[in-house]
This record gives C-alpha cells, structure tokens and sequence, in this order.
C-alpha cells in the first residue's frame, strides 16, 4: 500500500499549494469530521450506549425526533461553537438559526447540517449519515440573521456528508473535486481512500420510493415506467432499482457506481415542493454530485441556483448520473410546456 494521506494533510494541501481555501475553513472542516467521529462511535453503540428509539419530541417539521437526531445535533453544535471559525448554524432539528454565543470566537462562515439523516433506519440497524454545508457570512453588516443563510447553493464554500455503514467515510467537496476519507478506527485518523470521484454519465439503476408511484407527476411516471419495461421497451435496456431511505447512502452508491435518485414532488401534499430539505440535503448533496461530474435539479432548474426563501425549505429532488438527470428533466420540461 502506498503512502496515507489523512484529511489534514490533504486539506492543508488544498489550502497551501492549490489555493483554495482559506485556514479558517480548513480548521472548520476538522472540527466537523472530529464531530463526526464522536457521531460513528454513539452509532456504534447502538443499544449498549441508550442512543435507540425515539426522544419523544417532534421538530420544526412536525417530525418525531430519534434520540440520535438530538444527540447529534448537539454533538455538532457543541463541537463548532468552540471551534472559533464559525458565526452561526442552521440545522434540520432546530427551529431557528443558532447563533455562536459571545463568549466564543467568532468566525466568518455559516455551517448547516442534517445532523442524522435516514432517521428510519437508526433502529434497524442500516446506513445513516451527517450532511453539511459551508456557507460565507455575507460582508457588510455586522450580527447574523435568517437572511444570511439564505445563498443559493452555487456559493457554497465546502458540503459533505459522513456515512455511517459497514465503514465510516467522510465524504467531501471544496469546489475542486470530490475525495472520500474511511475512518481508519484503530489510529482514529480519516484516511483519503479516493480522490477525484467520477460518477459515470449512464446508468441503468434507479432510486425511488415506489411505493408513492400512484401520486407521482405524469414526467416521473413516464421516467418510471420506460425503466420498467426494460429491454423491450424504448429504453433497450434492463434497469435494476436500490431504494435504501437513507439519502446518504443512496447518494453515495451514485457516487460509487452510478445511478439516479428522485424524490419527487407528489400528490400527497401537493402545496410542499418535496419531502427533502433544499438546504440541508439536497444543496450539500447538489454540490458533491456536480462536483463528481454528475447532475442536480429539481425537475425544471438545477438545484445549486435556487434561490431559498426560507431555511426549512423542501424542494423535489432527481440527482446523478448526468444523461439520465437531463432525461428526466427534459421530461418535466416537456410537461411544462
Ligand atoms: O421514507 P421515505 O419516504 O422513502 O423517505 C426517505 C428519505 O427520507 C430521508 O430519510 C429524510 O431524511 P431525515 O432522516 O434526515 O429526515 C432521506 O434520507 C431519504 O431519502
Ligand atoms: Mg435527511
Ligand atoms: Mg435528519
């Protein structure tokens, strides 16, 4: 095996030799991957460490918290509060922004996070993940509001996700590619075990929850169904299809062999534009893909230029595989009109 390059290594390399980020946000990325370490070991306890079933609370969202939605969120918090790189945070469990007490540094960036994502799976013991996203403080005023953290995501300063799974990787962009780090255990390093991720153009595997097929958009369901007619039918060609329900790991698949993963707009509650969350899912999710050579959107505009109205924000999501992203999205635009 040749030489191991760990995440500080290649962060201080991105920094020094390449230019690309400044060390504050360097620093800012070291503090969330040693977060999410804290996070894999609470993980792993499962039921020995009382992280299992439900908080008995509900979020903003009206969704039931998990006990390791809460322990991560605060994992996260407590980690960045003290890291002195930060003005404040936005995250899927809490109401509003929070923002970094007076007594800490303060910083220049915004850092939102999905602190548990695929809160479904916890208790049954498959791939959950973290998801983040660095964003600049805007310059000119002084204090932060709301408002900050509303940039649409082609300004991201960084993104990246952490899967819990058989292995634990910290997945990561700063706008120069897409590297992956697994979690040497033993050492307690991240260790850069890919760099330059490529997702291939073509797939023939598809994620979708099918079981909200009957309330799906007619552009999704015509999608759908030349992939199920496999061969025989206008695509020539058989399609395999993985739906884990966790975003994480359905995306890291993608980033792994290819594929495409949709959750749409549909009829179940047609005034929401989607089930996942624009800031904390799909933006972060969005930058990685592209990053990776695939592609985002949301039936009609890619992801990365929309423009948020609110931080809980959902949005239909259909990323990957380049050519069948544009597929699928020629589709809506077609519908459209
Ligand atoms: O259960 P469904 O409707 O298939 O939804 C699965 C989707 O919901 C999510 O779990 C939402 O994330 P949270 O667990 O962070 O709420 C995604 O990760 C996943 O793609
Ligand atoms: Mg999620
Ligand atoms: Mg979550």
């Amino acid at each position: 095996m040749g030489k191991r390059v760990s995440l500080t290594q290649y962060l201080v390399e991105q920094q020094r030799m390449h230019g690309h980020i400044p060390g504050q946000l360097r620093l800012l990325i070291e503090v969330v991957a040693r977060a999410c370490k804290r996070i894999a070991i609470s993980v792993n306890k499962g039921a020995l460490g009382d992280v299992l079933g439900s908080a008995g609370t509900e979020n903003v969202q009206g969704e039931v918290q998990k006990k390791l939605d809460v322990i991560c969120n605060e994992v996260l918090i407590e980690a960045n509060e003290w890291g002195g790189h930060l003005a404040a945070m936005a995250s899927e469990e809490m109401d509003g922004i929070y923002l970094v007490p007076n007594r800490f540094p303060q910083g220049e960036y915004l850092l939102l996070f999905d602190p548990l994502d695929g809160s479904s799976n916890i208790d049954v013991n498959v791939s959950i993940g973290t998801i983040f996203s660095v964003l600049k403080k805007p310059e000119g005023h002084t204090g932060v509001s709301e408002g900050d953290f509303l940039q649409p995501g082609h300004q991201q300063a960084a993104a990246g996700y952490c899967i819990y799974g058989p292995q634990t990787t910290l997945v990561l962009t700063v706008g120069d590619g897409v590297a992956m780090f697994t979690l040497d255990r033993e050492q307690g390093s991240w260790v850069l075990t890919q760099d330059g991720v490529k997702i291939p153009e073509d797939t023939k595997e598809f994620a979708i929850n099918m079981s909200n097929m009957r309330h799906w958009a007619p552009p999704v369901k015509r999608y759908i169904d030349e992939c199920l007619a496999g061969k025989e039918g206008p695509r020539g060609k058989d399609f395999n299809m993985r739906w884990v329900a966790s975003m994480v790991a359905d995306v890291h698949r993608i980033l792994t062999r290819g594929g495409i993963f949709m959750y749409p707009w549909d009829k179940r509650e047609p005034e929401k534009p989607g089930k996942l969350r624009l800031m904390y899912e799909a933006n972060p999710m969005g930058f990685i893909v592209e990053q990776a050579g695939g592609a985002a959107t949301n039936g009609l505009q890619r992801v990365l230029d929309l423009q948020p109205g609110k931080l809980h924000e959902r949005v239909s999501v259909i990323l990957g595989s380049k050519n069948e992203v544009e597929r699928v999205t020629s589709y809506h635009v077609d519908a459209a009109g």
